[in-house]
């Protein structure tokens, strides 16, 4: 028997209605994803990225196609089964660590006991042993986005959708979080969709990628990236990812189109 999707795109659009224009942001998105997929959304600005984490989110609707996550045997509650992260990390500056991880649990009303519990083992997991009781203030950005992670995580969600995550940091602390947010997928077993700007960064993190393309925005490709887990840094520097990166070039023009790609 085969198993279903955790989510199934199938010919999705949307188009937003402003007073000046109609703005075509989604064109046709068709994609599945398995549970505990990494699935990597690039693509350049304004094509639309956002928006799809957002229809996901249940945030917007679609005009058209169909959105489908879980299944009749396996229900799927937007409200409690979505984890968010965003650029910027977001966290209330008057909150200690600890009670900012906690914020979600206390909204859908968890009990508060494990809660703590788990906060504690998750900001564990995600390196901030230690750091519990400081204020956002007291920790560098890159920390400051591993407690949003786990903030992400603490009602434990089926789907964790990640903005541009690491979007605001330096390009070391960036390479570092890619890294970290591996280990943290596997320690995790959750699904994740990561939208980026970064090819590099999307052929490093994803099992799978979509390339979006903008004006008009549309759905250029959708691929399995073979490169096995864990991965390395080094693993930029082989054939296998090279061809990867040089595929998406190619689909967002930004290369002679005429290089080899490998088929996914
Ligand atoms: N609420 C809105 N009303 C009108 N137009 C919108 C709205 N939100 C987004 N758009 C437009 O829809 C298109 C897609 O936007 P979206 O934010 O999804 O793109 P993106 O790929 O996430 O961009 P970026 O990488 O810059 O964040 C853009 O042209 C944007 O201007």
């Amino acid at each position: 028997m085969t198993r279903e999707p955790l989510i199934r795109l199938d010919g999705v659009q949307k188009i937003y209605h402003t007073r000046e224009r109609d703005i075509l942001a989604v064109s046709d998105v068709t994609m599945d994803v398995e549970e505990g997929e990494f699935v990597s959304l690039v693509g350049p600005s304004g094509c639309g990225k956002s928006t799809i984490l957002k229809i996901l989110a249940d945030l917007i609707p679609s005009d058209s196609g169909t959105v489908q996550i879980g299944s009749a045997d396996a229900p799927f509650d937007p409200s409690r089964d979505i984890g968010m992260v965003f650029q910027q990390a977001l966290l209330l500056k008057w909150r200690r660590i600890i009670d900012n991880v906690l914020l979600p649990a206390e909204i859908i009303g968890l009990p508060m006991k494990e809660s703590r519990e788990r906060a504690y083992d998750l900001l564990s997991m995600v390196g901030l042993k230690g750091f519990e009781d400081r204020y956002p203030y007291e920790l560098s950005g890159g920390m400051q986005q591993r407690a949003a992670i786990a903030r992400a995580l603490i009602h434990d969600p089926k789907l964790i959708l990640m903005d541009e995550p690491f979007g605001a940091l330096d390009a070391l602390t960036r390479e570092k979080m890619n890294l970290e947010i591996l280990r943290i997928w596997e320690a995790s077993n959750k699904t994740i969709l990561f939208v980026t700007h970064s090819i590099q960064e999307a052929v490093f993190l994803g099992s799978h990628c979509a390339v979006l393309t903008a004006g008009p925005a549309r759905m250029a490709d959708y691929f399995k990236v073979d490169v096995p887990y864990p991965r390395k840094l080094s693993m930029k520097a082989q054939d296998s990812f090279g061809a990867y990166t040089q595929r998406i070039y190619s689909l967002l023009d930004l290369e002679d189109s005429s290089a080899a790609t490998p088929q996914g």
